[in-house]
């Protein structure tokens, strides 16, 4: 069998980040906070720039490869809050505390960094796209997720690979 892929450990970190999504939609449901919060996109960005700088790894790749993340979990936001309008018999009836979500957030943003750190040289290299595409398959034979979740995953790790 081939050797794992550190590219693994970046789709198995980006669909748990994907996984709070939930959490934080539900947070927001049904409150005045909006999906988009530019001061804590900042924040994570700010934060995940400097994290990378301290481990020798290129912070401007971080904001770049992060800024999907946040996209990606944005559309699973806005997904879920579709879904619950037109199906509210389906929206969560507990409001997880947002800011739990976020320090859970954090942890993951810190491991996603040194797992790109460590992948660097694989996410630089030609085979990277094809590495990458068998390590969402194999998060997706082991997770089961819902389509909107497939979508948002792919969209999560646009900007992995260098080329
Ligand atoms: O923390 C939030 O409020 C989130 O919605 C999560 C998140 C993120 O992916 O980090 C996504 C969208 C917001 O604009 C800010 C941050």
């Amino acid at each position: 069998a081939a050797a794992p892929s550190s590219l693994r450990p970046v789709a198995i970190l980006s669909a748990e980040r994907l996984a709070t999504a939930d959490l934080v939609a539900a947070a927001k449901w049904g409150t005045d906070s909006p999906i988009d919060d530019p001061a804590r996109e900042q924040q994570v960005l700010d934060s995940v720039a400097a994290q990378a700088e301290q481990i020798g790894a290129d912070p401007d790749e971080a904001r770049r490869i992060f800024r999907d993340q946040i996209e990606a979990n944005k559309i699973v936001q806005r997904g879920l809050h579709r879904w619950w309008t037109v199906h509210p018999e389906q929206a969560p009836t507990t409001k997880p505390d947002l800011n739990v979500v976020r320090q859970k957030i954090n942890r993951i943003n810190t491991e996603l960094v040194q797992a790109l750190a460590v992948s660097t040289p694989q996410r630089a290299a030609p085979s990277c796209r094809p590495e990458l595409a068998l390590a969402v398959l194999q998060v997706h034979r082991d997770t089961h997720p819902d389509p909107l979740h497939t979508v948002a995953l792919a969209r999560s790790l646009t900007s992995v690979c260098e080329s």
